[in-house]
Formats: C-alpha cells, structure tokens, sequence
C-alpha cells in the first residue's frame, strides 16, 4: 500500500484528508510541522508527501529542495490557496510533482495523487502486501458485534483498559473465538489507529523464510531476493502487529523477535543499515504457552514481553446469552452475502443452537448459520436445515452439555490444586464465570 505523508497545520482538515485517503487504501501518517516531519522522514519510507505550502518554522518550498535531495524518488504535491500559484510554479521548478489548489475536491486529489505515483519508480514495498501477511487501513474493518452475556461484558472492559496503552497483549483462547477481531478492536480503539494493522499467520511462514518475512531484505541478499523488501515490522511502522499462532515460531526466530521488540530496530537481510521502528504488539494463541515454556519450547523472557497483559477470549459454549445474538448477527451478514431475506430461526432450529457444544466456536456458528440462511427458501430457518452435528446432540443435549463441562471444570480445578485462579486460565475463561458455574453445578471445592 503506497504511503502518504501529509503536512498540514490545519488539523481538523488534516483529519478529514488522513480518514479520506486511509479509506481509499493508502498508508497515511501525518504531523502539523516541518520539525515533526523530519522525524517522521527519518524512520520511515513515503511514497508521496502532501505538504502545504504555508507551515509554522518554514515554508514547505524550502523544505521541498531538502526532501528532493535526500528521497529523490518520494513525490511531492504541494497543496496551495489560489493566490499561491506562483509559489507553486516556483515549487514544481524545485522538484515538486504538482500543486493543488484549496479547496480541492475528493477527486481531484485522489486524481492527482494517483498520476503522481503512477509516474514515479514508488517504494515498490509498499505496494503490494507480502505472503502470510494481511494489511488493513484503519477504516476497513469487519463489521463485529459485542455479545451481553458476562464473559462479553468483561471482555468488553478489558479492550477498553488496554487499548490506549502501548503494552503487547497476549489474546488466549480456543480457534475461532475471536481473537483475531479482539485484536482489531484493540488496535481500532487505540491511537495508532490511523496506521497499518498488519496481522501474521506465524503458524505459516517457512522457518527458512521467516527472518526475511519479518525484517526484510535487500535485493541480491539470497537467492529469490529479486527486489528490495520490507517486511513485516515496516509494513507495521507506527502500527500495530498481530502475531497469530505465536507458539508455532521456531526457537531462532523467538531470539530475533525478541531482540527487535527489546531494541526496537531492525536490519533488513543482508544490509547493515539500522531502522527504528515503533510496533505495537498483540499476540494470540490457542495452545497452552506457559506449558510450552515449562518444556522448553517457548522463551520465557519472550513469553513476558508478549505476555504484559492476558485477554482470555471465552469459548462461546461459555456465552450462553450471547448465542442468539451472534446467530442473528451472522444472519444479517449471510443475507447480505448471499443476497436472501431470511428474517430468523424457528423454535426448534433455536433449540438445537442453544444445546450444541460450538467447538469451532463463533466460526463454526458463523458458517452454520451461512449454510442454512443458503438452505432456506421459506422467511425462516428450520432445524431440518441445519447439519447433522446439532442434530446428533439434541437427544439429552442440554444434559450431556452441563455433564460434559461439569467434568471439564473438575478437572482443571484438581489439575491446579484447586487454585480457581489458574484453573479459570487452564479453562481459558475469567474467574468470574468460573465461580458462576461452580456455584450453578453446585460443586463442592
Ligand atoms: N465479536 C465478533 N463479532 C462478529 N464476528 C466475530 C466476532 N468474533 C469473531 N467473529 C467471527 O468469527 C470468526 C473467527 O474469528 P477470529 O478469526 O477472530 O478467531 P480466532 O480466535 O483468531 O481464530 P484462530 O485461532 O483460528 O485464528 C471470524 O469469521 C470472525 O469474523
């Protein structure tokens, strides 16, 4: 994704322009002053800068000469009230791409920034995203909904705390509770929300490749390295980092990872020119990491770095009360996907989702309800429609549902000496909700 530096002492239209262009796919930063942006130009890459010509300490024209020298291939549009257009002229003799005029349209500047890349040999890094890594514009979220039970509310609260901090969270849970949007909504909520979130399927980079993926390299470095590239704590710059599946990274990758999140610097393969970098850190896994570090096969000075706060994402057969929400709200989603009116579930169909054990948790739900609301001809979804693993619980489900979870609990709690703290985490849910269910089943601890 290109990126755009805007500078602009007018905060309130710098705004505009950042949520503008943030939504049209660009990376954006953006200061008020030419000291600002001297920092900013010394730990970052921009495609472009969008400057006003009138700035408090100097004017962007002289300003421009410096950039030009330095970043011969950053693009330089210059943004002008209509009694500046000879400064402007001057500027473009100095280097600057174009001008453009205030006020400007929504197109105009998205046509005039466009031309300006196109014409230029842009940092081609930017511009497309590499493998195994996802990058998203703060705008672009998935819709995600926020549930009413206990658990939800907790959570809740816990993304709030947190959120505006710069500490790195470790987001535990079971696969497809969530953890993935909790840490969306935590990079939304905090003040780097205006930069990339870029988020790693650790669990798939080559262990060959994995250095490469998250530093860079520079071209020639090996074999296959046919251009320069940034990897994944670059595309991340002033960002946030999700790192998934963070237990499956190899022993020597765990060391350079630490080393950059310690440092807060990295060096590309194969260049010895340092980079400053400022990453936020979320982590998430599914497996037990404390065990893995008591094994060996997790550091443990890594583990407390990515470890400064746990957000434990409960299953969803711990949010009873937010069952129905969820299914509706994937409802809505499935409608609109697949272009039907479905309006609800019937009273059986509602039955058979309430007494199923979800072990795919909001994902299984999520693709449950996409396959029925497919299924469905009629205004409401019938339990004939749903699949034969919610059908083959619904004999005594709801018993063999509390049974099951009954000696799940008892057993976590004799695994941990009783200690309801640990136990809680060994279930992945809050102390809260486990005291609530010792108290439901009435077990004697
Ligand atoms: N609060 C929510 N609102 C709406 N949809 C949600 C919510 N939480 C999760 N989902 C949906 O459930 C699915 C699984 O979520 P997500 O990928 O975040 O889970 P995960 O815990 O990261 O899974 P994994 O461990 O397999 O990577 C996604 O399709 C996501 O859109």
């Amino acid at each position: 994704m290109p990126k755009i530096l805007i500078i602009e002492d007018d905060t309130a239209f710098s705004q505009m322009l950042q949520k503008f262009l943030a939504k049209h796919q660009y990376g954006v930063s953006a200061c008020y002053n030419l000291t600002e942006a001297k920092q900013l130009l010394a730990s970052d890459l921009f495609d472009l800068i969008l400057s006003d010509v009138r700035l408090p300490e100097g004017d962007g024209v002289a300003f421009l000469s410096e950039i030009k020298t330095k970043f011969p291939r950053t693009q330089v549009v210059l943004m002008t009230s209509f009694a500046e257009v000879s400064t402007a002229v001057k500027a473009m003799k100095r280097g600057a791409f174009d001008y453009i005029a205030k006020p400007f349209t929504p197109e105009k500047i998205l046509e005039v920034i466009r031309t300006a890349l196109d014409s230029s040999n842009t940092f081609h890094e930017f511009q497309r995203t590499p493998k195994n890594m996802e990058v998203e514009s703060a705008i672009n979220v998935e819709s995600a909904i926020l549930g009413v039970s206990e658990a939800s509310q907790e959570l809740e609260r816990h993304i709030g705390l947190i959120a505006p901090t710069h500490m790195s969270v470790l987001l535990i849970g079971e696969s497809g509770t969530g953890k993935e949007v909790t840490a969306r909504a935590i990079h939304h909520a905090s003040k780097r929300s205006n930069r990339n979130f870029v988020a790693v399927d650790c669990g798939a980079i080559p262990k060959e490749l994995a250095t490469s993926e998250f530093f860079g390299h520079r071209k020639g470095s090996f074999t296959g390295a046919i251009e320069d590239k940034a990897g994944f704590f670059e595309a991340a710059n002033g960002g946030t980092l999700f790192l998934d599946e963070i237990g499956n990274l190899s022993y020597e990758n765990q060391i350079q990872l630490l080393r950059a999140i310690q440092e807060r610097k990295i060096k590309r393969v194969g260049s010895t020119k340092e980079i400053s970098i400022d990453v936020r850190i979320l982590a998430a896994t599914n497996e037990d990491l404390e065990q893995a570090v008591a094994v060996g096969n997790f550091r443990e000075d890594l583990f407390h770095r990515l470890n400064e706060f746990t957000i434990a994402i409960p299953a969803l057969k711990d949010r009873d009360a937010d069952l129905l929400l969820f299914a509706d709200f994937f409802l809505g989603r499935a409608n609109a996907e697949l272009d039907k009116t479905v309006k609800g579930f019937s009273k059986a169909a509602k039955m058979l989702l309430l007494n199923h054990n979800w072990p795919g948790n909001l994902r299984e739900l999520k693709n449950v309800v996409k396959r029925a609301v497919l299924f469905t001809e009629g205004s409401v979804i019938e339990a004939t429609v749903l699949p034969n693993q919610l059908h083959g619980q619904s004999n005594d489900a709801a018993f063999s549902k509390q049974k099951f979870e009954k000696e799940r609990i008892l057993r976590a709690l004799k695994q941990t000496n009783f200690n309801k703290s640990e136990a809680a985490k060994l279930l992945k849910m809050t102390r809260k909700t486990l005291y609530n269910k010792i108290n439901r089943y009435q077990l004697k601890v």
